[in-house]
């Protein structure tokens, strides 16, 4: 008996507002006049996912009925900011909404405003695979995006007198409206134990793992709505909970403690994220989470995607799995277990579906950042792992032995095992070797890993390696976020544009429209009204009106030198207070930062201390006029990005060349009519060739000048000594005029600095100001820089994640759109 398909709702306000109190009612179980705000947000949430609904279980059918080959997307982070409005875009229902709220007596901003984003992610990783995913269902691909819901997402940060102090992020506390779980579909995760070898019925040598203890992977579905072209694909993100929740003979020997003890055990596995984004501390439960949502993201494709009577040997054909980094790359050892222990392949017939299945991205150029784990834990954790990387190993160097004859030197630096400091497996090096391909996420980055990072597998396996420069969705990032700048857009060129970024480039003659110019900066007086309205509610900060804002949001990392924008601010203001320069003579400027810094990195914390303890000062010093300004919001996040981005006239891209992957923010900022000040580095590389030099404010030393320079010695006392204003500004700090007279209190940061300085700040200083002053002598021709922010935004169309995600299809999945 053919079942009826899911309805729709009527795509009307009167369908609309029916739905809404229907859900109030019903799902809340309150009247509208009795209604939270809260019970309003959750059956708003309800109403749009109802209108989804169909298109989702549609897609979800379909891909399981279609033959066709998909993308899983394994990450272990996923920042996906709020989801009431991007599935009202989606679902081309926001008018609608607004409208029907506004009869029920209710502001659709209200309830947006109460939604919690859930920050499953620390930084740039995370959110470009929030971008992706939204990429792909809007391209209609075949893909599942696959992670671990943490109960606890990246901190919430505050300021206790000008220091970061982390708060637990409860964005579960009123629950979740956009999620579905499926305990009915939980899968049984094994750790630790032993391994044996036995002879099977077909008198083959076998091994089986004898697991010490398990927990149990419940999946919870998150919709991933396709713009406005009726599919919704799936995020799956994974929950630990205990096999056996509570001991009841325990309990009832009083023992209360001991028999909730797997419970807490269990759970632990995806309680929190760690909220560090480039030095792993090597921590148990890392990996225990890294292998938990791998092992079960793996099972899962192959039982409800596949299904059992799926013959395993053409699962190439069906599946590849992107590793977002080497966080997943466990997925490897696994999947040969899988092969050999559950589905009794050989080693090599095993390893010929495991080296097509898997492809991977890598995301920094830090050298602390490649994760190794001890063989000692990941022995101890998972030893059938352990020893089926000791056999790939085994035959790998054989392979670089055949190649290399009598090269050991070459044989220790690229054997996935490194035996110094201890005995610990090269995840990098598991990964270079497993998969089919393997991409940088910017030109300039994909070149220095072949050349440098990887260069022993680039050398070994040249065809292995690309390059996909990372993108942003025009969703969230323009049409949502900036949605004045959209509306003039579209009745510009049409609104073809938010799924054909490209077109954006029929702007360009526009920016030889004073018209056209008058009505962008009419857009981005809107936006920086807004942002006011929005920084003096959350934090209290007043933004000055008519003033140029410099914004500089990202982690705060050493690398991408935060302490180089907060000297330039330092020493305008000692010129000023020293007489050197009048007030005056600053174009009037507010330096706006967003950062959070990993909980364990004291010099990241000690410069954003630095950075609120100079805001504290600067802000207040009538000799300023008012014409310099310092804001610091808390807590920068997606949900703040989007306010902040469309705000913007310059955008802070200042990393040490050779430093940064490639940065999306920069992207962001760019396609919102900012103009970058930056350093060739990552995709500003990009950014700058495709803008042109006219409308990018270039500065600072290329990689191979970096190079050089560290190859010469780098005696950044020397720059100190020889450059009065950088003098002068060092020695403010040392002063202790901003900490109150104390004149240690940032001794940790300008030691640094002074006699170490590992990103080259004082090298760069001079060149980064004299940009800065370009920007001054630019900003003061408003028709200029506005010709400028429209060309940046005309030409940077090509930073569209749906550009990324083609650039993935065509040169390492080999997967067609489904139409
Ligand atoms: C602690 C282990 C760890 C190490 C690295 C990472 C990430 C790879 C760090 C990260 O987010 N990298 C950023 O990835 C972005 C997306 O490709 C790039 O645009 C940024 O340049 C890069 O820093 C997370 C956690």
């Amino acid at each position: 008996m053919a079942l009826a398909p899911v309805a729709t709702p009527r795509h009307s306000v009167d369908g609309f507002v029916q739905e809404f109190l229907h859900e109030l009612n019903t799902t809340q179980g309150v009247t509208l006049s009795a209604s939270t705000i809260n019970d309003q947000y959750k059956a708003l949430a309800l109403t749009v996912r109802n209108y989804l609904m169909a298109r989702w279980l549609e897609t979800t059918r379909n891909s399981i009925k279609s033959k066709s080959k998909a993308v899983a997307y394994l990450s272990a982070e996923y920042l996906l900011g709020r989801q009431l409005g991007n599935a009202l875009l989606a679902a081309d229902l926001a008018d609608i909404a607004q409208e029907g709220l506004k009869q029920c007596g209710i502001e659709l901003w209200q309830l947006r405003a109460q939604e919690v984003e859930p920050g499953l992610g620390n930084g740039g990783l995370g959110r470009l695979a929030a971008c992706f995913i939204d990429s792909l269902a809007t391209m209609n691909v075949p893909s599942v995006g696959y992670g671990i819901r943490y109960e606890y997402g990246i901190f919430r940060q505050t300021f206790v007198d000008g220091r970061q102090v982390e708060q637990p992020d409860t964005w579960l506390s009123l629950g979740s409206p956009w999620e579905f779980p499926h305990p009915e579909a939980a899968v049984t995760i094994n750790f630790g134990g032993t391994t044996e070898k036995y002879t099977d019925e077909d008198g083959r040598e076998r091994t089986r793992w004898l697991p010490e203890w398990d927990v149990q992977a419940i999946p919870y579905n998150y919709m991933v709505p396709g713009y406005l072209n009726g599919r919704v694909n799936t995020l799956r993100l994974w929950s630990a909970e205990a096999t056996r929740a509570f001991d009841l003979q325990i309990f009832n020997s009083g023992d209360y403690a001991r028999a909730v003890r797997a419970q807490t055990f269990a759970e632990n596995i995806s309680k929190v994220l760690y909220p560090e984004d480039s030095t792993p501390q090597g921590k148990e439960l890392r990996l225990q989470q890294q292998y938990f949502f791998v092992a079960a993201s793996i099972r899962d494709f192959i039982n409800q995607v596949l299904g059992e009577d799926f013959d395993l040997h053409n699962l190439s054909d069906r599946i590849i799995f992107q590793l977002n980094d080497t966080h997943p790359v466990i997925g490897v050892p696994e999947l040969m277990r899988v092969l050999i222990d559950e589905e009794g392949f050989g080693w090599d017939e095993a390893w010929e579906v495991t080296s097509k299945c898997f492809a991977y991205t890598c995301h920094t150029l830090l050298p602390e950042a490649l994760e190794v784990w001890p063989t000692e834990l990941l022995g101890r954790l998972l030893p059938r792992h352990l020893e089926i990387i000791y056999a790939i190993n085994d035959r790998f160097l054989e392979q670089v032995r055949d190649r290399f004859p009598g090269d050991e030197v070459r044989v220790g630096r690229m054997s996935i095992i490194a035996e110094y400091p201890e005995r610990a497996v090269r995840m990098a090096h598991l990964a270079s070797v497993a998969a089919t391909k393997i991409n940088g996420v910017a030109e300039l980055h994909s070149q220095l890993l072949r050349d440098k990072v990887l260069k022993d597998f680039a050398d070994l396996w040249p065809e292995k390696f690309t390059n996909v420069t990372n993108g942003v969705t025009p969703r969230r990032f323009l049409r949502m976020a900036n949605y004045k700048l959209s509306g003039l857009l579209t009745e510009t060129i049409g609104s073809g544009w938010v799924t054909d970024l490209e077109r954006l480039r029929e702007l360009e003659p526009c920016a030889d429209d004073p018209e056209f110019r008058e009505k962008f900066r009419e857009v981005k007086a809107f936006n920086k009204r807004r942002l006011t309205n929005l920084l003096r509610a959350r934090d209290g900060i007043d933004l000055p009106e008519g003033h140029m804002l410099d914004v500089m949001v990202k982690r705060l990392h050493e690398y991408k030198r935060q302490s180089l924008k907060i000297l330039h601010v330092i020493s305008l203001y000692e010129q000023v207070i020293s007489g050197k320069i009048s007030a005056d003579e600053i174009t009037p400027r507010t330096v706006v930062f967003g950062a959070k810094a990993a909980p364990g990195y004291r010099l990241a914390k000690d410069t954003i201390h630095l950075i609120n303890k100079v805001a504290s000062v600067v802000n207040e010093d009538k000799r300023l006029d008012g014409r310099l300004k310092v804001a610091f919001p808390a807590n920068y996040n997606v949900t703040l990005a989007e306010k902040l981005i469309p705000a913007a006239d310059l955008s802070e891209q200042i990393s040490l060349a050779g430093k940064e992957a490639s940065g999306t923010g920069n992207m962001k900022f760019a396609l919102n009519g900012a103009l970058t000040i930056g350093t060739d580095d990552g995709a500003n590389v990009e950014i700058r060739e495709l803008v042109g030099d006219d409308h990018f404010f270039l500065f600072g030393m290329t990689e191979p000048e970096v190079e050089a320079l560290q190859a010469k010695g780098y005696h950044p006392g020397e720059y100190y000594q020889n450059n009065p204003q950088l003098k002068a500004a060092v020695d403010l700090i040392q002063s202790g005029i901003f900490s109150g007279g104390d004149r240690g209190t940032f001794d940790s940061l300008t030691s640094s600095w002074l006699y170490h300085d590992r990103f080259m700040v004082f090298a760069d200083f001079d060149s980064y100001i004299a940009a800065q002053k370009k920007v001054e002598e630019k900003y003061a021709d408003q028709d200029a820089w506005t010709r400028s922010a429209i060309l940046n935004m005309a030409r940077t169309g090509y930073f569209s994640s749906d550009r990324s995600m083609r650039d993935y299809m065509t040169r390492i999945w080999n997967i067609t759109p489904d139409f």
